[in-house]
């Protein structure tokens, strides 16, 4: 029996074998409320098939992922949606052909207002949501823009505001910060450290001064296992770390 848990999300020795070959080998990773934690490793070490598993894209083999004391594991995927969790892929999956705005729109969640109310007052409601979102990820001055010709950074940016839209309670994201600039990595660094208040944030990221810029706390996986947990001072100090992945 799963007993409940303190923690947003408490994944307990979770395990995915494809054809024999564990992918997640018997993790166990508690996150808080309020934290932001990053997982790193080594290429093929199972961090994005973690994620796969968190939200419901992959079943696991054994073990238990709760969130907010819910049983995520035989769960459907977009009940796990409606459920607060999440999640942001590596590639960008927005509209290109729309604007700002109405990729923000269509992400708003439906049939959440109560039946009976105005048309009208929906539609407000719906609208200050997608302002707030907006300024949030840097692009208040770009809702009418259409979605392609915005930077690459702001499509990322889009991207965490359409799931911000639904203010779910966990956020996962993959490899954010990828191909972005400076300037944009930074303004992602100060996005992710306030959207991590309040809720749960786990992020996948190679770029080690990134890491250090936002982690609360950080996982390093190798060959389907956490190989170490902790700070990021803990964890880069680590020899085991070092040797299968820092050093490299
Ligand atoms: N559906 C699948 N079927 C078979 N093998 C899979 C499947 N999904 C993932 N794998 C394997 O599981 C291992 C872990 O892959 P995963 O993508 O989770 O690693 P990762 O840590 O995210 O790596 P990267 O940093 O390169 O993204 C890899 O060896 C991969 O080939």
């Amino acid at each position: 029996m799963v007993l409940p848990t303190d923690y947003a999300l408490a994944v307990e020795n979770l395990t995915v074998s494809f054809d024999g070959f564990k992918a997640v080998d018997a993790v166990s990773l508690y996150v808080d409320k309020g934290e932001l934690r990053v997982v790193i490793g080594p290429n093929g070490a199972g961090k994005t098939t973690l994620l796969d598993l968190i939200c419901g894209k992959t079943r696991p083999t054994s073990g238990s992922i709760q969130f907010l004391n819910r049983e995520l594991s035989s769960m459907a995927e977009q009940k796990i949606v409606r459920n607060g969790v999440g999640r942001k892929f590596q590639t960008p999956s927005i509209y290109p052909k729309l604007t700002v705005f109405e990729n923000l729109e269509v992400s708003f969640p439906k049939g959440r207002g109560v039946w009976g109310s105005l048309f009208f007052s929906r539609s407000e409601e719906v609208k200050s949501r997608i302002l707030e979102v907006a300024k949030e990820i840097y692009l208040d001055e770009d809702l009418d823009t259409e979605a392609e010709i915005l930077s690459h950074g702001q499509k990322q940016w889009l991207e965490i505001g359409m799931l911000l839209i639904a203010n779910p309670q966990l956020i996962l994201l993959d490899e954010p910060v990828a191909g972005m600039s400076v300037s944009e990595r930074k303004k992602t660094a100060e996005l992710l450290r306030r959207i991590s208040q309040g809720r749960s944030v786990v992020v996948i990221e190679h770029d080690m001064n990134f890491v250090r810029e936002i982690a609360d706390k950080v996982t390093v996986m190798h060959q389907g296992k956490v190989l170490a947990e902790g700070s990021m001072d803990k964890v880069e100090n680590d020899e085991k770390v070092i040797e299968v992945y820092l050093g490299h």
